[in-house]
């Protein structure tokens, strides 16, 4: 009984700091209904994008779609109609391009849950990667979003039904630790969690609830592509964390997107990642709050482990280099 007196004594003390958390986390949950509401996604022609506009169709939403590809998109539209049945809208249009994507959003009407999932990927140490490829991916990944939300902002804040909204983006878990090869891929991803962090204080007094989607790598049509040309260490790196389907990975970001949860990881690695680098981030959860203020020194050394196995692998990899 003595023994067991300071554990008890203790036993207070997380039941207070949950307390404490239940009061103080903000922004407040939130549920975003998405049944007859409409989802505009970008990239939804494919991979990641293109699984998450069956799902949402599948609940009931009014899906519009934009990419580059008439075609796939075409091809798209076909393929959701003959699974749910539900027609989708179609844009063709290059994220780069502000006019262009200002209009398809005028045409395509308010959105009450805008995905910017559009990427490009070509993985490739900085010193064998020209500048045009760096600009191209900062284009798309970044500059682009700034294109797609600040046309669609405007119409989200005059969506007619009031209920809560959601702008979410597709990020990586690239976007939550930098990875060899990926110097300007990572840098884009990393650039969308600081605009998502700053435009949730902007819009929330519009209920506009702002998620950030963090995938491993995912079995899509792009990242086929990008495994031809992959340099053999960043797939050892990438490695660490294993890899999804697409679906898989969209049925966690549209529970994300509709549960408002500003991080959205995707797999177990990536809830660790995730409370590894919560940062300042907003955490509406009290109870991933508590996980992350109880957890944050062990998985500080936890990924610390990970980045000297990683060091170890690149210095393995440069003296085989060495040898050959
Ligand atoms: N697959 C993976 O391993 C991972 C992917 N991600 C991220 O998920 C997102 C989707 O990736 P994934 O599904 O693999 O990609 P895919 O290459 O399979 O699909 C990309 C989609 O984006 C569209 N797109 C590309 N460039 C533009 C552009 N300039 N303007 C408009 N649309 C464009 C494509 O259509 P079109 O070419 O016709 O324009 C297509 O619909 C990306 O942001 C990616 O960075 C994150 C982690 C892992
Ligand atoms: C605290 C402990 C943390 C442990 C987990 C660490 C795992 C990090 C792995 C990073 C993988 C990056 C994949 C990028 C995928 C991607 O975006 C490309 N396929 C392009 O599409």
């Amino acid at each position: 009984m003595v023994i067991l007196l300071p554990f008890l004594l203790l036993l207070p003390l997380p039941l207070l700091l949950l307390l404490l958390l239940y009061f103080i986390v903000r922004p407040r949950p939130v549920r975003i209904p998405i049944k007859n509401r409409h989802v505009f996604i970008t990239g939804g022609s494919s991979g990641i994008g293109l699984a998450l506009a069956h799902r949402a169709a599948s609940q009931g939403a009014r899906v519009s779609l934009l990419a580059r590809s008439l075609k796939k998109l075409e091809e798209a539209k076909e393929s959701i109609r003959l699974s749910s049945g539900s027609d989708v809208s179609i844009f063709s249009a290059d994220v780069r391009d502000y006019d262009v994507v200002e209009k398809a959003i005028r045409d395509a009407g308010p959105i009450d849950v805008l995905v910017v999932n559009q990427g490009v990927f070509v993985p490739r140490e900085l010193e064998k990667q020209g500048l045009d490829e760096v600009k191209f991916m900062l284009d798309v990944n970044l500059m682009g979003s700034f294109n797609v939300i600040k046309a669609a902002l405007p119409l989200m804040k005059q969506r007619i039904d009031r209920l809560p909204a959601s702008i979410a983006l597709i990020s990586s878990q690239a976007g939550q630790v930098g990875i060899y090869g990926y110097t300007a891929y990572s840098a884009s991803k990393f650039g969308l969690r600081g605009l998502a962090e700053a435009l949730q204080q902007e819009v929330i007094a519009d209920d506009i609830h702002v998620s950030v989607v963090f995938p491993p790598d995912t079995d899509t049509p792009g990242f086929e592509k990008e495994t031809e040309v992959r340099p053999e260490l960043t797939n050892i790196l990438a490695g660490s964390s294993s890899s999804m389907t697409a679906d898989n990975v969209a049925k966690k970001a549209l529970d994300g997107i509709q549960s408002g949860s500003f991080i959205v990881p995707c797999n177990f690695d990536g809830h660790m990642l995730a409370i590894a680098t919560a940062g300042l981030s907003p955490q509406r959860s009290f109870w991933m709050a508590f996980i992350e203020v109880s957890f944050a020194g062990v998985l500080r050394l936890v990924a610390l482990f990970f980045q000297w196995n990683w060091y170890r692998c690149i210095e393995h990899w440069h003296a085989k280099k060495k040898d050959t």
